[in-house]
């Protein structure tokens, strides 16, 4: 499975965010964003998720038979998608029912993130690193090869930095694919890089204004 990314470009309230922008991703690497705040992290991750259309390019889902790449995506966005007024496990249980190919159960994918004691809270009372943590848990409740991440690590002790860390290399030792945004240094040996920056007509913009 590879991903084969061509010459994209991304525009959001008729600002272009990024041009010209090309990677290729195959089974067992990541690929880490970096760039400054609004530089247009999130909105690649929503490219690749296929909730944005590109303004320019192509993004391709190759030797995959015959699924699309939202198909083979599992997101865990910086909202994190939660409801707050079911508990992480009726949490992952909705995710699991809607995202299909069952892998581990909710309870066993909330022990993945060492958070299996917090199964019955609803998420409305959990803290924000405990609520990234059943976040992240989904990725394991499906079995969907490419994970895109937005700030996996934000708001985590170091400890669980460590943890998520560890659950990343082992989805890629397994052939796994993983995009991540992040701000914080990812412990991924060997990750492919890509900083966004804004193009020239866009800091043009910004010293006008
Ligand atoms: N739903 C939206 N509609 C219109 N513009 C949006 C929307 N979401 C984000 N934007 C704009 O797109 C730009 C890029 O936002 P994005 O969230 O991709 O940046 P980012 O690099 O992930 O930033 P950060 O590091 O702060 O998370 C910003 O200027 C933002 O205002």
């Amino acid at each position: 499975m590879r991903i084969v990314v061509d010459n994209l470009a991304c525009r959001r309230s008729g600002r272009l965010l990024f041009s010209g922008l090309c990677f290729t991703l195959a089974a067992g690497q990541a690929l880490v964003i970096t760039g400054r705040n609004g530089a247009g992290k999130s909105s690649l991750l929503a490219l690749l998720g296929g909730a944005l259309k590109p303004a320019g390019g192509t993004l391709q889902l190759m030797e995959a038979g015959e699924r699309t790449l939202p198909e083979v995506i599992n997101a865990v966005g910086h909202r994190e998608g939660l409801k707050a007024m079911l508990t992480a496990e009726e949490n992952l249980a909705f995710a699991r029912d809607v995202l299909g190919h069952p892998a581990l159960t909710p309870v066993e994918a909330l022990e993945k993130l060492d958070v299996a004691h917090l199964a019955r809270l609803p998420v409305a009372y959990l803290s924000a690193g405990q609520r990234r943590r059943v976040a992240l848990a989904r990725l394991f409740v499906t079995s969907r090869p490419v994970w895109l991440l937005d700030e996996p690590t934000s708001a985590l002790d170091t400890p669980s930095q460590a943890l998520v860390n560890g659950l990343m290399r082992e989805h890629l030792a397994n052939g796994g694919l993983i995009v991540a945004a992040t701000h914080l240094p990812l412990a991924l040996d060997g990750a492919l890089t890509l900083r966004i920056e804004p193009p020239q007509e866009a800091e043009d913009a910004e010293v006008m204004w």
